[in-house]
């Protein structure tokens, strides 16, 4: 779908018609191929502009097309066409020009852009590469470092960096469209021999190998296993050391090995996912397409601790006013202080004004009284949270709504203590808060829907990956990772140590391991989570606790004053305290073969493979009893999680994905195997879902909503 009309005599304007971003179906690119066909041969036509529908130019391949039989005319081809064309042909950019999108905007002879569009060879992020020909012509036209850059993290640019590099030759206030004709007239008479990017030379710095080595260095360390970006910066070097035809051959052979990969499935996965997120619905059958949020313009926060400073800082960068508040002056001081460092850091950062006049610190709860929305951030203490909810139904109208960022407490008691329950929503953010993209948001049974759609777009404003779910103990993420942590100890127990541990995790693609995150979390925040449960026996070694198998060594490492990084001990040593770096801890050793022969455990090797198949089959088992229950709506909602708040690597799609990926089938027999192996562990016992999937025959993930029941919240 492409229209072609004359505009200004001579010039033939080609519209891109596939709403809402004019991706390049098989439908677009026959319309692409058809209409430059008639333009070209068109003697009244001098020159061609490119645009696209609605303020949008292009975002790009028609990623839903991917995986489905190729129909219409291939990409590559078509660009060549309209690179080869003997008329001036002109991309007029408006919104993005993005993967596809842009590669097609470098086959034309010019690019005029509306200064408020977006440019990006976005494909790495989907597992894949510029293969119409960006590798090739990219670093052509903009050199090879700053084409490294953008194809191998996939950046986005803006129409101001995209004419400083050179990627296009005129921004625009006005209307692009407009600009663009003007220009190609201007252009018709000139010569198209510089201008057809892929007959150029490839500009290369005078120590181009040790670039290539230093940028692959990184880009392996940073994509911790990913392929794509490897692969990037394989088909930039073809780009810098071959000539064109050969470049592309290679693009061509890069891009088969990606486009069939597990790891582009699981990332375009998580393209669709991370959307579909944002579609929610309560098991009452209120959606998201018709509950409208309330408006808000003011925000308060209590408690400004490490989590409700970060709070503060992501409202007031999401454009709202806050009111601040901690109840000691002298806690209030430093939050004050803290958050307009964080303030003026991000402005300087971001080049944007400095925001602080936005925010109200205050020590009175009162202050809180003409906001549209209070964010609880206190202690995790759920006698001190009940007071405050009660104290904040008092002093609030009926109409505020009141959040709070419990990362385990049950909603339900809180909102029990209002007088209006339906008014209150669980908002958990990951730590750093203005930094962590997932959002938690917990409804209750009487959560109203326009409060979770209020605490829905609040997320988006701030530019979360917001998720709705049902309340239950820990809710979907911290449920899930309690078994994860548990299974940990227990291989520590049976002979494993932190370090191999951490290794196998991070080898899967985790930023750090299980322990590593634990000292970093602090060790006291769990010891004191189960200490509230009733599970920890100061000074007790025993090994049973509530009926079922409980490591006692985290309880034994906080009882030594252990809480991780910031006392410079937990399960390494970090010098000096506060360090980031773990250092092998050799008390440590000593003390867990002295526990394990006081025990009578018998120590043995344990390989990387039981460790990733006890961790992480623990915590997607835990994923399929939570979609059961449905306190998670789908598979997609604890991928999501998982990727935006614990580090679950993207390119692995999130647990429930990789699940599939694996196999169900493999799954369910390795739960069964180490249920056998520890029937005093619960959480290995496969889940009635894992189950009723494998003997329908393994469903692919995007049919396994249909086994699964209605949304609710189990408390
Ligand atoms: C040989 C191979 C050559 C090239 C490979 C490629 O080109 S791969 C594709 C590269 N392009 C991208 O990665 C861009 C992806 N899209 C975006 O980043 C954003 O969608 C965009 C264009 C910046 C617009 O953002 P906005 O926030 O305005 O909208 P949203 O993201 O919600 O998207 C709206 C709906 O459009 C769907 N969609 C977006 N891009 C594509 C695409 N390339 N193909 C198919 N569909 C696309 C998106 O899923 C949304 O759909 P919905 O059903 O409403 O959720």
């Amino acid at each position: 779908m492409a229209a072609l009309t004359l505009v200004s005599g001579s010039v033939g304007l080609i519209t891109l018609q596939n709403p809402p971003v004019n991706a390049l179906s098989s439908a677009v690119r026959q319309g692409i191929v058809d209409t430059v066909q008639r333009a070209v041969s068109d003697p009244q036509v001098k020159s061609v502009v490119i645009c696209g529908q609605n303020g949008v130019f292009c975002g790009g391949a028609d990623i839903k097309e991917f995986g489905k039989t190729m129909l219409g005319p291939p990409l590559v081809p078509m660009i060549h066409t309209i690179e080869a064309a003997d008329k001036p042909v002109v991309a007029a950019i408006e919104g993005s020009a993005l993967g596809g999108g842009l590669e097609l905007a470098l086959g034309c002879h010019y690019r005029i852009t509306h200064s408020k569009a977006r440019l990006g060879l976005p494909e790495v992020t989907l597992g894949l590469l510029p293969a119409a020909g960006g590798s090739q012509r990219l670093p052509r036209l903009i050199g090879v470092p700053a084409a490294l850059d953008l194809i191998t993290t996939g950046r986005h640019v803006t129409a101001a960096e995209a004419l400083k590099l050179g990627i296009v030759d005129q921004v625009t206030d006005q209307s692009t469209v407009e600009a663009a004709v003007k220009f190609a007239l201007s252009v018709e008479v000139q010569s198209l021999t510089s201008r057809r990017i892929s007959t150029l030379p490839c500009p290369c710095p005078a120590d181009v190998d040790a670039l290539f080595e230093g940028v692959m260095q990184r880009v392996r360390q940073r994509g911790r296993g990913a392929i794509a970006p490897v692969a990037c910066v394989q088909a930039v070097q073809a780009a810098a050391t071959l000539p064109y035809a050969q470049g592309m051959e290679r693009e061509q052979e890069l891009m088969a090995t990606l486009f069939t990969s597990g790891q582009a499935r699981a990332l375009q996965y998580c393209f669709f996912s991370q959307r579909a997120v944002s579609r929610w619905s309560l098991p009452s059958g209120a959606r998201w397409d018709s509950t409208k949020p309330n408006p808000v313009t003011k925000v308060a926060v209590i408690g400004l601790g490490t989590m409700g400073r970060g709070i503060t800082v992501a409202l007031v960068q999401a454009g709202l006013s806050v009111v601040a508040v901690e109840t000691h002056e002298q806690q209030m001081m430093a939050a004050q202080r803290a958050v307009s460092g964080m303030l003026e850091r991000l402005a300087q950062r971001q080049g944007v004004p400095l925001a602080l006049d936005r925010v109200r610190f205050s020590t009175e709860l009162e202050a809180v009284a003409d906001v549209q929305i209070v964010i609880e951030a206190v202690f995790e203490d759920m006698a001190l949270k009940k007071q405050l909810f009660k104290q904040l139904s008092s002093l609030c109208p009926a109409e505020t709504l009141l959040f709070s960022n419990t990362s385990s407490l049950d909603i339900d008691h809180l909102a029990a203590q209002t007088d209006h329950p339906q008014q209150v929503v669980g908002m958990h953010f990951f730590a750093p808060a203005h930094i962590m993209k997932l959002l938690e948001v917990v409804y209750g049974p009487r959560s109203a829907p326009q409060a979770v759609a209020t605490a829905m777009e609040l997320g988006k404003r701030m530019g979360k990956v917001s998720v709705a779910v049902g309340n239950c103990r820990g809710f979907v993420g911290n449920r899930m990772l309690m078994h994860y942590l548990e299974e940990a100890l227990f291989l520590l127990e049976e002979g494993s140590s932190p370090e191999s541990i951490d290794q196998a995790l991070k080898e899967f693609g985790f930023p750090m391991g299980v322990f590593q995150m634990s000292d970093l979390s602090g060790l006291d925040v769990g010891w004191k989570v189960r200490k509230a449960q009733g599970l920890v026996e100061p000074g007790q070694m025993s090994r049973v606790r509530q009926g079922r198998r409980y490591s006692p060594l985290g309880d034994l490492l906080c009882e030594q004053g252990r809480f991780g990084q910031k006392t410079g001990q937990g399960w390494y040593l970090y010098d000096p305290a506060g360090s980031r770096t773990p250092r092998p801890d050799p008390w440590l050793q000593r003390f867990l073969e002295q526990y394990r022969a006081r025990q009578g455990l018998v120590s043995r090797r344990i390989d990387s493979e039981e460790v990733l198949e006890r961790c992480l089959y623990a915590l997607i088992n835990e994923g399929f009893h939570i979609l059961h229950e449905g306190i998670a709506a789908g598979p997609e909602d604890i991928d999501m999680i998982y990727v935006f708040g614990y580090g679950w690597p993207r390119h692995r799609g999130g647990p429930m994905f990789y699940a599939s990926q694996v196999g169900l089938a493999r799954v369910l027999q390795r739960l069964e195997h180490y249920h056998q192996l520890h029937p005093d562990v619960p959480h290995l016992q496969p889940s009635s879902l894992l189950r009723q999937l494998v003997s329908s025959g393994s469903p692919p993930i995007q049919r396994w909503k249909e086994a699964i029941r209605k949304p609710h919240s189990a408390l």
